[in-house]
């Protein structure tokens, strides 16, 4: 794995992480009747470019909670999403939901670095990972506590991903290269998750019609980021996507 600079050393991030009390329990949070919405901060993206720039991380974050959410996405990546360890400081500071941090994780120091502000969870996306650093990663993120959300997008993918004991399951419609929505790809997967592992259905939500798509398909959450930060009415919008009964798998 390649060498990566941290704002705090490795041995301020052990200290942190060493004291820090306990987080709540991400995959427990996504097991409800209805299916759960994992809504995502997202200030910019490749696709879409700015969203939103000047959100403020614990006043929305508050609002998504207040609407429902039973989990946040809090991208940390900054030079395309805009994003930082400071969004995800001050929504653990505000809300006391399970977070996700969401960034491209090829290192075991960002698992401390999440650790250390607060995730209960880390993204690991299988195609961006070679099956040994997939595998490494995802043992060093349960050792700290951590749940991977492990991201895939093909059948040799979640066969990987079903390999992390603890691993929460994610299906990417959007193709990270071409950046392009496809609902097809979690048409196929989604039901082949295996029906003890939390399967989450990812991008290109924009309504509650869409969510009740992903419950047809067996998705026990939703993660939803670009509509939820333009809407007017955030609220409301996700009351509306938090609603929608799940059905299950097998
Ligand atoms: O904004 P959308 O279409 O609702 O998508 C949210 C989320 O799924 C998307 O941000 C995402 C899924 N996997 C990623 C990996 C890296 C960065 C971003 C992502």
């Amino acid at each position: 794995m390649r060498a990566r600079e941290s704002a705090l050393g490795r041995a301020e991030l052990e200290a942190i992480v060493r004291e820090a009390g306990p987080v709540p329990d991400f995959a427990a949070a996504l097991r409800r009747p209805q299916v759960a919405v994992i809504a995502e901060l997202k200030r910019s993206s490749p696709s879409k470019g700015t969203l939103d720039a000047s959100l403020d991380a614990a006043d929305r974050t508050r609002r998504y909670v207040a609407g429902g959410a039973a989990a946040l996405s809090i991208l940390t990546e900054p030079s395309r999403f805009g994003g930082s360890l400071a969004d995800l400081r001050d929504a653990r500071a505000a809300v006391p939901v399970p977070l996700l941090r969401k960034d491209f994780i090829t290192h075991e120091v960002q698992l401390l670095e999440a650790r250390a502000y607060g995730a209960s969870a880390v993204l690991l996306i299988a195609r961006a990972l070679d099956p040994s650093e997939l595998a490494e990663l995802g043992a060093a993120a349960t050792a700290l506590g951590l749940t991977p959300l492990v991201e895939i997008r093909d059948e040799a993918e979640l066969t990987r991903a079903v390999g992390i004991p603890q691993a929460v399951i994610g299906v990417n419609n959007r193709d990270l290269e071409t950046l392009v929505i496809e609902p097809e790809v979690g048409a196929r997967m989604i039901p082949l998750v295996p029906a003890d592992r939390v399967a989450v259905y990812e991008s290109g939500i924009t309504d509650a019609a869409g969510v009740a798509r992903a419950a047809a398909l067996g998705a026990d959450a939703v993660l939803v980021g670009s509509s939820l930060s333009v809407a007017a009415d955030v609220e409301g919008t996700l009351r509306a996507l938090a609603a929608v009964t799940r059905t299950g798998r097998g």
